[in-house]
């Protein structure tokens, strides 16, 4: 666990950037500072690995102050990943990977087998790896960046603004990477972001900060979402956000009515539309029991019948959910 206790960052001829925070950012989990330009995320991030040192108050990882640790020793345990990567120019793409293990005393040949290794978890083939940065798309060198803090295999990775240089397609792509990645390898990350919706996505805690490097709130995504401390949390995390809250969800729990006569159903089972005079419109989509309340809802919503169709693991339909029964549930639901 890394602990923020009651730390304060003035900069000599600036002002406070960050003003008496404490924050727990938990062993193994994501931990996403969020605010808008300017509130002391970066500054907090850097205070993580001693490159800023706090001006008071202490920061702690698995309680002990890392303002009596060596830094080297500190720093080995600790992975950096930033915008644009920043990865050595004149190295290859292998040679980016394998210099820091190298330091640590691994052999060549051993660290350029674990960097081929870890390349190709961040979903690089080997192809690449002759290839020098330049070479490379944005996206590219992100994910060669992320291999790069992962090579030392610390336990904690701190991450500034990783995913922002590149363009939405691309970061979608890497946030789903990137989560699977994580779900594998557990480690404690604190990353940085100006965006709320890749905080929201990304984190399984949520730390948002106001200007003058206050915190705001911090809670897991849904909890912002379902009850922001106050109106600035609520305007910053934005607009739908009881719709979004309902992604966090799932339908297993959701009571369906019987499959009325005008589905029509192909031999196997199978919803294949509704019934309207001599027409078939379409269904639309259908949801299995551990998708979202937030699909299922978009589906009663766009149903030409205002009916959401669920189906079980071989694709035939099992039950219908018509949007007044998912408006009572979810109203219910709010109330209990
Ligand atoms: N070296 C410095 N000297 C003086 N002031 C600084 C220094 N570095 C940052 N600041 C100020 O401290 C405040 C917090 O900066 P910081 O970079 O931590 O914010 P941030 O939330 O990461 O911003 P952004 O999203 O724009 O990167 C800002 O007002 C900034 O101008």
């Amino acid at each position: 666990m890394i602990t923020f206790d009651d730390v304060v960052k003035v900069y000599p001829g600036g002002g406070t950037a960050v003003d008496h925070v404490s924050l727990e950012l938990p062993t193994g989990k994501l931990t996403v500072l969020v605010g808008p330009s300017g509130c002391g995320k970066t500054t907090s991030l850097r205070m993580i690995n001693r490159m800023i040192s706090p001006t008071s108050g202490r920061v702690l990882i698995d309680g002990k102050d890392i303002a009596g640790q060596d830094e080297a020793l500190l720093r080995r345990g600790i992975g950096y990943v930033i915008q644009n990567a920043g990865l050595f120019p004149h190295r290859t793409v292998l040679d980016n990977v394998a210099t820091v293990p190298v330091l640590l005393g691994k052999t060549r040949r051993e660290a350029r087998t674990a960097a081929l290794g870890l390349l190709e978890r961040v979903g690089l083939s080997e192809e690449f790896a002759k290839r020098y940065p330049a070479q490379l798309s944005g996206g590219q060198q992100q994910r060669v960046g992320v291999a790069r803090a992962l090579a030392a295999d610390p336990p904690v990775m701190l991450m500034d603004e990783p995913f922002s240089a590149v363009d939405p397609v691309v970061r979608e792509q890497l946030h789903r990477e990137f989560l699977r990645l994580q779900q594998d390898l557990g480690k404690t990350i604190a990353m940085v972001t100006h965006d709320i919706d890749e905080a929201i996505k990304l984190g399984d805690v949520v730390a948002i900060f106001r200007q003058g490097g206050v915190l705001a709130q911090v809670a897991t995504p849904q909890e912002l979402l379902v009850a922001p401390a106050d109106d600035f949390v609520a305007e910053f995390v934005g607009r739908d956000r009881g719709i979004r809250s309902l992604s966090f969800d799932t339908a297993a729990e959701l009571p369906v009515a019987a499959l009325p006569d005008d589905l029509v159903l192909d031999e196997a089972g199978r919803p294949s539309g509704w019934r309207s005079g001599s027409q078939v419109l379409p269904t639309g989509g259908t949801f299995t029991s551990s998708d979202s309340l937030r699909l299922v809802t978009d589906l009663a919503i766009t149903s030409p019948v205002g009916t959401a169709v669920r189906v079980n693991g071989d694709g035939k339909a099992d039950g219908v959910v018509r949007h007044h029964d998912l408006a009572d549930y979810l109203a219910a639901r709010r109330a209990s």
